[in-house]
Order: C-alpha cells, then sequence, then structure tokens
C-alpha cells in the first residue's frame, strides 16, 4: 500500500472554487477521513484521487511519484461505494473473484485470496448466495472484498455506511476498522457524519467551503478544535458557544453574555489561554464539561479555578440512556446545554446551579473564528 499526499491542491469548476489549496498526508496503513457538510469538497477530493476529475493546480502522490497524469486504471485504487455496486446475480464469492478473472490472474492464486478475504470478511455462510437477497450489511462486506482482492495501493471508501440501519452500520464500522488495521490499509474515508469518522479514522480531516479546517487524530479535534467551524462540527451535542465582552477588574476576568456573568481569577485563567487581551472573544464549552448540581441555594464546591456558579432551571431534558442531556435556562435567559449522567433525577423547572472548570472553556477570536492559544494547564 501506498502513502498518498495531496500537495497544495485546487479544484474548480469553472467560476466554482470547489477545493481550495489543501495539502493532506495519508501515511501507508492509515485511514484518513475527509469530514464535513454538503458541498464542502471532500468528493471532489476523492474524485481528484481516484482519477475520475482533473486536478485544476497542484499534485498528489502515491510514495512520492505523482500520479496526475496517470489514467484512473492504472493508479490501482479500489472504491467502496455508498450502494455497494455489486452484480445481484452473481454469488458473493463471483463477485468478490470478478477483479480477478478481469485481469486473468491465474485460478489457484484467485481462489487463495479469495479464500482469505471471505474468511476475514466472515462471509462464508454467504459464500455461494446470489447477493441480490443478502442484507446491506453483508452486500458492504462483499464491496469491501472486492475491492480488496486485487490488493490496491489505496481504498477509496465513499460514505460507506449511509445505506445501513443503526446496528448494521455501528456493527459494520467496527469490521470495516478491523479490517483496515489488521490488513494494514491506506485507506481515505469520505463522510459527512462525524461519528463514523471518529470511529473508524485515525486522523480526520475538516472541511468547510473546500477549505481544510483542521486535520488531526479525532481526540485532538475533540480537544483542541482550531477554529469555530471545528468546535461546533465536531461533538454531540454540540459545543455551546458565547459571544462574551472580557472585562478585568482588579484579579478577577469577568466574562458578560447576554445579562450571564462568569467569573475567573485572572492568573488561574492566564494559565490556560493566551491573547485574550481583547475586550470581545467567543467561548465555547462542552455539554459534558458543565458541571451541574441540584440548586436549593447551596454553592456548588468548587475548586477554587472554576467559576462561580450560576444559577439556572431545567428547560428541556432529552434522556439518552446513559446521559440525559439538559437544556438549561439561566436566570438571564441563557440556554447552557449540559450532558449528565443518566437517568438523572431532574425534571423540567428543576433548580441547579452550573459551574464549568477553566481548563475546559475554549476560546477563540470573536473577528476571526480561530482559537487563541491554550496553555494547557491542569485544572
Ligand atoms: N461537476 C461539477 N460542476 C460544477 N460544480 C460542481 C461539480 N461538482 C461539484 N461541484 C460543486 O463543488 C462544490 C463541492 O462539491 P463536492 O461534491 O466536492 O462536495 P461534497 O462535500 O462532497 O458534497 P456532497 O456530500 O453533497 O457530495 C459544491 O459547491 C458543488 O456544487
Amino acid at each position: 500500500m501506498a502513502t498518498v499526499d495531496f500537495n497544495r491542491i485546487w479544484k474548480r469548476y469553472g467560476d466554482v472554487e470547489a477545493v481550495k489549496d489543501v495539502s493532506l498526508n495519508c501515511p501507508q496503513g492509515e485511514m484518513l477521513a475527509l469530514l464535513g457538510p454538503s458541498g464542502c469538497g471532500k468528493s471532489s477530493i476523492l474524485k481528484m484521487v481516484a482519477g475520475v476529475e482533473e486536478i485544476s493546480e497542484g499534485e498528489i502522490t502515491f510514495d512520492a511519484k505523482p500520479v496526475s497524469h496517470l489514467p484512473p486504471g492504472a493508479r490501482n485504487i479500489a472504491m467502496v461505494f455508498e450502494d455497494y455496486a455489486l452484480y445481484p446475480h452473481m454469488t458473493a464469492a463471483e463477485n468478490i473473484a470478478f477483479p480477478l478473472k478481469v485481469r486473468g490472474v491465474p485460478r489457484r492464486e484467485a481462489a487463495k485470496r479469495i479464500d482469505g478475504l471471505i474468511d476475514m470478511l466472515s462471509l462464508d455462510d454467504v459464500r455461494d448466495q446470489r447477493v441480490s437477497g443478502l442484507s446491506g450489511g453483508a452486500q458492504q462486506r462483499i464491496s469491501i472484498g472486492r475491492a480488496l482482492v486485487r490488493d490496491p495501493e489505496l481504498v477509496l471508501f465513499d460514505e460507506p455506511l449511509s445505506h445501513l440501519d443503526g446496528d448494521q452500520k455501528v456493527q459494520l464500522r467496527s469490521e470495516i476498522k478491523r479490517l483496515q488495521q489488521t490488513a494494514n490499509l491506506t485507506s481515505i474515508l469520505v463522510t459527512h457524519d462525524q461519528s463514523e469518522a471518529i470511529a473508524m479514522a485515525d486522523r480526520v480531516a475538516v472541511m468547510n467551503n473546500g477549505v481544510l479546517q483542521q486535520v488531526g487524530s479525532p481526540h485532538d479535534l475533540y480537544e483542541t478544535p482550531a477554529n469555530l467551524f471545528v468546535a461546533n462540527f465536531i461533538g454531540e451535542p454540540p459545543m455551546n458557544l458565547y459571544e462574551v465582552t472580557v472585562h478585568q477588574t482588579g484579579n478577577r476576568i469577568i466574562l458578560r453574555h447576554d445579562g450571564l456573568a462568569i467569573d475567573f481569577a485572572a492568573d488561574v485563567l492566564g494559565r490556560f489561554v493566551s491573547g485574550l487581551g481583547s475586550d470581545a472573544a467567543t467561548i465555547g464549552i462542552r455539554p459534558e464539561d458543565v458541571r451541574v448540581s441540584a440548586g436549593h441555594g447551596q454553592t456548588y464546591a468548587t475548586d477554587g479555578d472554576a467559576a462561580a456558579t450560576i444559577p439556572a432551571r431545567v428547560d428541556y431534558i432529552e434522556p439518552r440512556g446513559d446521559s440525559d442531556v439538559l437544556t438549561l435556562k439561566t436566570d438571564s435567559g441563557a440556554i447552557v446545554v449540559a450532558e449528565v449522567d443518566g437517568p438523572s433525577e431532574y425534571v423540567i423547572g428543576s433548580p441547579t446551579e452550573i459551574s464549568v472548570s477553566v481548563g475546559k472553556v475554549h476560546f477563540f477570536s470573536t473577528e476571526t473564528g480561530n482559537a487563541l492559544g491554550r496553555r494547557g494547564g491542569d485544572a
């Protein structure tokens, strides 16, 4: 399998700039996800790698060798599509064998490869069945077998789970991940579904409007989003975001939003964030980082670094089994979404006290949307 590099690639369709100056690297054996909303340019990137769309500018290399001039057939790329694209009248084994037959691979060698994949993909039970009667999950496993049988340099997964229902989706995504790791496949996954990207990919490239926003491990994207787009896009329920004004009085820094005041010790805040000099910023707090306690007038025990507690009432509860997502309304009318262990004892109207550790607050420039420097303090 190859190491794939995208070097400052652009895709223009007439006046439409679909991909703008994107550089990415997918090392051998890694799964890289291209994630973003519809129209962000991820399919255009996939098509340029596959060779079905020309690159307007820039270069794609496999093991440092340019491939842009090669026709699709000469790139040795396998594709797994959302709609499986199998031959319905053929059996599972015949579908997997098809690319080898076309290439005239000797029968004995072909049989060995097919058997290996059938075993690896747990397809023994359906081996000789026509694919038209099989479940979506089984059909997608067959299409993966067909993709891998010819030993490609790169596997492209184009929304491979979109046609599957909940259970099959979860099962197949872990199977693809296992297969990708055991077979050490260099692979690129295109998806608009963050849970898919996070569950399967080693690294995720988040795109918006043709521009690469951030590339990193799922953990990096979650913990240190580079800008407001990534902060808002990654995480479910999404991060709470507030435009705040910054007021410094003595050794306190108070962030104000719509009558909501969050108060921090200036020296503690300074341990976590740099560049908060201006008088406006946007802060982000993940719902699971909002600390909620039943509010009966008592103060939630803070560790000194935490903002003062803020009274809020439960406005809405979404039970999710092992957690409850609470929509809380402060006295000033600000909405804070919190995720707490479930099932909780809160009911609509419950008084609560909320607080957040300073180390859990994300800071962004309101002007540029970029994250302000995090110092990586401990709280
Ligand atoms: N053949 C084309 N001609 C003109 N514009 C195109 C063409 N293909 C894509 N575009 C435009 O380029 C932009 C990026 O499209 P692209 O399909 O790459 O995005 P995407 O993130 O994959 O979206 P989706 O998930 O909806 O396919 C969009 O504005 C789209 O309308």
